[in-house]
């Protein structure tokens, strides 16, 4: 295997918007859960997406996770690796974006690292540095109220300075319309002058085609699907791109019973479980319930098992910002987080014990839990069923299952709908 491209993902949902972005460019890409174990057969292929569960873990062991899945695509001829973060820039003040960039950027010998979240296909835009989500500033829009990661602050040059041990600099939108040469001059005086990263302006695709080409000429570079984007048409304009049609490695149907489960809290999921409730069984989880025992799981579970084989349920764990924070208030942002992940994961493992092979997945810490749980370890990538999420199928495994796992903000109203017309 001697890849064009080597991705290190810190979320399972980030990992298959990318994997998404990169085949539909013409890059031949399977996405990882972690490093794949040796007896793990891969297609051959021209990226890796290494998907890691480390958007919200301690920053060391983000800095360790990530290192070692460098060096595992490095080991396999990727001469360039994207660490993929979020469009929204998800983190806090305690990393992980900056640690891992500094981390990774010192181990490729490289000065300095480019830097951008821009995915105009979703409406994330960088303009002086700022994030806009749509027209809305980082910090007024919903991404303020998000569970783990309240993003306040939408100056990235600021937010990623306070994570990282070098300053950071900008790449402004007039520089990068200048074209890649321009971009590279001011990468090489922002390094003089001490800067670790640089933050890019890119409103447009085509200003990420310029990022694409100068970053490619480095070894490292952080950014969301969008930056994927660049790269991949920058590697497929050097001949480094596949021929046979995206989409087709995960042909034909799987059936088996189908189920989805949420446990994202943000506006875009709330308002999908809400469209949900006019075409499927919805059930809401009592979260108290869930943080004080197995009952709730169970109960959920007899709710399921009544209901799988008319057709797909709905499960959620999802609730509106208020409601999250008087949770938090009582159990801790942290407890409270990760006893819901688990308690979905639990459902989710005993679900396909009961014949699911269709599972629709919203929220990235989620999807990890999930995904985790049921040791599934890599994903083939099929047809797209919203911007930035696909269809999966899952390789690797005993029985195959088709999955979407989704990012939070991610879909429209109808996603569920769609999700599961596309995974039969
Ligand atoms: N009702 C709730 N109250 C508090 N936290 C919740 C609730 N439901 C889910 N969560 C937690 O919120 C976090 C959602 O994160 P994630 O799954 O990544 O979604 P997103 O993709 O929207 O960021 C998870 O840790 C999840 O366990
Ligand atoms: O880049 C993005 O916005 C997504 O790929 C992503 O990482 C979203 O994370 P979650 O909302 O936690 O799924």
């Amino acid at each position: 295997m001697s890849l064009a491209l080597g991705c290190v993902a810190d979320d399972y949902t980030g990992a298959s918007d990318l994997a998404n972005t990169l085949t539909k460019a013409g890059l031949r890409t399977v996405q990882t859960i972690g490093i794949p174990a040796d007896d793990l057969s891969l297609p051959e292929v021209d990226a890796v997406v290494v998907a890691l569960k480390s958007r919200s873990i301690p920053a060391e062991q983000a800095v360790a996770r990530s290192r070692e899945a460098e060096a595992w695509l490095r080991g396999r001829g990727a001469g360039h690796i994207l660490f993929k973060v979020c469009s929204t820039f998800d983190s806090t003040d305690a990393g992980n974006i900056g640690p891992v960039l500094d981390a990774l950027r010192e181990d490729a010998g490289e000065a300095i690292a480019l830097v951008t979240p821009a995915f105009p296909e979703t409406g994330r835009s960088v303009y002086q540095g700022h994030l806009f989500v749509g027209a809305t500033p980082l910090n007024e829009s919903p991404l303020k109220d998000h569970p783990l990661n309240p993003m306040r602050d939408s100056n990235l040059v600021r937010v990623l300075a306070r994570q990282s041990r070098k300053p950071v600099g900008l790449i402004d939108v007039a520089t990068v319309a200048q074209g890649a040469d321009a971009v590279a001059r001011r990468l090489d005086a922002l390094a003089a002058e001490g800067n670790g990263g640089a933050i890019a302006d890119a409103i447009f695709d085509s200003d990420l085609e310029v990022l694409g080409r100068a970053a490619l000429a480095r070894k490292v570079s952080v950014g969301a699907s969008g930056l994927g984007l660049g790269l991949a048409r920058a590697l497929v304009a050097q001949g480094r791109g596949a021929t046979d049609a995206a989409g087709s490695a995960v042909a034909g149907a799987v059936g088996g019973h189908a189920a989805c489960l949420a446990g994202s809290c943000s506006q875009a999921t709330l308002g999908q479980i809400e469209a949900a409730e006019a075409i499927m069984p919805v059930l809401r989880l009592d979260t108290e319930k869930l943080l004080d025992g197995d009952a709730e799981v169970e109960a959920a579970l007899a709710w399921a098992t009544e209901r799988l084989a008319s057709g797909p349920v709905l499960i959620a764990s999802s609730a509106s910002p208020d409601a999250v924070r008087a949770l938090q208030g009582r159990h801790g942002t942290e407890r409270a987080g990760h006893a819901i992940e688990s308690a979905l994961a639990r459902i989710a493992s005993a679900l396909v014990a009961r014949g699911v092979r269709r599972l629709v997945v919203a929220g990235g810490e989620t999807s990890g839990a999930v995904v985790d749980h049921l040791g599934l370890r890599a994903f083939l990538v099929g047809p797209e069923i919203a911007a930035g999420v696909p269809v999966l199928r899952t390789a690797g495994a005993a029985e195959p299952m088709l999955l979407a796992l989704k990012s939070g903000n991610f879909g429209g109203r109808d996603f569920f709908a769609r999700a599961l017309d596309l995974m039969p």
